[in-house]
């Protein structure tokens, strides 16, 4: 009887179990079974994951795989990252989940590395400077809550220690703490005992592809489940999605365009060097000994609160087919601005931002999606150049995955400005990319190159290629905008 897979893929804006298996033709058939939305809300003084919201929607999620007539399946769990569950001596979680968009981190890193210098944890860890990566998290933590805390895990890996009470920290995660020591491949002391944590607060490290267990009876007699055999896949959402990218053009690049963009490139090696260091590239670990070479960009956050600002009056789709009628690049916006992470409105922000730097203010909900659209193609196509001086490589291919994958407009103007060809999707390359570890821990797919193989003849890619001499002489203008901007604001 062939096997039968589950991903549960929880993203910071949605949660969906993805039901695969594969066809006599060697073919993934990819099939939804439950979408939920995800967000976190202030509660008890923070920005709060619901996580026993979570746990509850994969269970229904199960229950209606049960329904569906399927009596067996493996399941693997991906999540976005840093985030963490404080787990007590009597193994039950001490609060929920405190979200890296919390106001807590925001002075972190000062703090942190005022007697730690910047390039030297960049050295031992290779890991970009994000405020919120759990080792700033952790600085910021309740110290009492801390000292009652027996295990800290990672968001995926708590949702399978409470499914199978079996507690591992997967390293694709790990590694977006900035606690793992590249060289050693382990937490790194020193930085543990900066931050008053001990190596015992972790569960071992494993690799992707792990077995982990079974569902354990408490879960069985309450819901009607499948026997269930859980795998610790690339338990990081982006991890997942590079296992997904079906990695089309001689020299490819990948994409995964979502709540944030991730940008980079799959390395067999890090690169940690200085001019990786001064860009702020981050080297998260990949499956099966990879490296994640990437930066994170604000992404298409930016379209949900615009969305939400307008009264979710649109739907996605919508907006971007309303940008698509505007004109663009009528205004330049530094999207990694630190205050596009969390303002009270998205579109009074981006209407503040072009107001204080002398710009045409965009007003209509086209023109705002145009503006938003515009400037991520420009910061993908800056971070392309970049990529290339960093590796030295010069990038033939921008793999695109993700929902963002689904905006035909973006990947044209991305294509366009970076002069390179776009491979766009799947746009359910996470999940894919759980099922696909899960498929090769079984033996039912033989490796990752076989396994991408696969994804390009299971899906439906749509292909891109640069409008020669259209938008000549933007993407300058647009970097020397961002060199202004930087000398204002130092
Ligand atoms: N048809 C579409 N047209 C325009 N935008 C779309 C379309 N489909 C998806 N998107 C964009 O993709 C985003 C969701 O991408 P995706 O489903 O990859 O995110 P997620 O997995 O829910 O969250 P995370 O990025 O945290 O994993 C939406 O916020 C929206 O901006
Ligand atoms: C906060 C992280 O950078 C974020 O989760 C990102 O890595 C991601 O996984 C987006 O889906
Ligand atoms: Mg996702």
């Amino acid at each position: 009887m062939k096997n039968v897979y589950v991903a549960v893929d929880i993203g910071a804006s949605s949660g969906r179990l993805m039901l695969a298996e594969c066809d006599e033709n060697e073919h993934i058939k990819l099939k939804e079974i439950h979408r939920f939305k995800n967000g976190f809300k202030k509660n008890d003084g923070h920005d709060r994951w619901n996580i026993d919201y979570l746990i509850h929607e994969i269970l229904t999620g199960l229950t209606k795989v049960k329904a569906t007539g399927y009596q067996q399946v493996y399941l693997g769990i991906d999540t976005w990252a840093v985030d963490y569950v404080l787990v007590g001596e009597d193994g039950h979680k001490l609060a929920d989940p405190i979200s890296y968009r919390d106001n807590r981190t925001v002075h972190a890193i000062s703090d942190l590395t005022s007697d730690l210098p910047k390039n030297y944890l960049y050295q031992k860890t290779g890991i970009q400077f994000l405020d919120f990566n759990t080792l700033y998290q952790l600085y910021e933590e309740n110290q009492d809550l801390l000292g009652k805390t027996d295990k800290i895990m990672m968001i995926p890996d708590y949702i399978g220690y409470v499914l199978t009470g079996q507690s591992v920290t997967e390293v694709t995660n790990a590694s977006t703490t900035q606690m793992l020591n590249l060289r050693a491949g382990l937490f790194d002391e020193d930085l543990l005992k900066k931050i008053n944590v001990h190596d015992s607060q972790f569960s071992k490290l494993v690799e992707a592809g792990t077995y982990l267990g079974t569902i354990s009876d408490h879960w069985m007699k309450s819901f009607d489940l499948p026997a269930t055999k859980v795998i610790t896949v690339a338990t990081h959402d982006t991890a997942s999605a590079v296992v997904g990218t079906p990695g089309v053009g001689e020299n490819w690049a990948f994409l995964s365009s979502g709540t944030w963009s991730l940008l980079g490139k799959e390395l067999n090696t890090p690169e940690n060097g200085q001019a990786a260091f001064e860009n702020n590239y981050t080297n998260e670990w990949g499956a099966y000994g990879t490296y994640r070479f990437l930066k994170n960009i604000m992404g298409l956050w930016i379209a949900q609160c615009i969305k939400r600002d307008l009264g979710n009056c649109y739907s996605f789709s919508e907006l971007a087919s309303m940008a698509a009628q505007e004109k663009p690049f009528q205004q330049f916006i530094d999207i990694n601005d630190p205050r596009f992470i969390k303002p009270f409105n998205m579109v009074d922000e981006i209407q503040m931002y072009c107001r204080e730097t002398h710009q045409t203010v965009p007003r209509t909900p086209s023109e705002i999606m145009i503006a938003v659209y515009s400037n991520l193609a420009l910061f993908y196509a800056n971070e392309v150049q970049k990529l290339d001086q960093i590796l030295d490589c010069k990038l033939t291919t921008l793999n695109i995955v993700g929902g963002g994958s689904n905006i035909a407009l973006l990947n044209q103007m991305t294509s366009t400005l970076a002069k390179v060809d776009v491979v766009a999707g799947p746009n359910e390359a996470t999940a894919i990319g759980n099922v696909l570890v899960q498929m090769i821990s079984t033996g039912d797919v033989a490796d990752l190159k076989v396994g991408r193989e696969m994804i390009g003849q299971s899906f439906d890619l749509n292909h891109f290629v640069p409008e020669t001499d259209k938008y000549s002489g933007i993407l300058k203008s647009y970097q020397d905008f961002l060199k202004g901007r930087s000398k204002e604001l130092a």
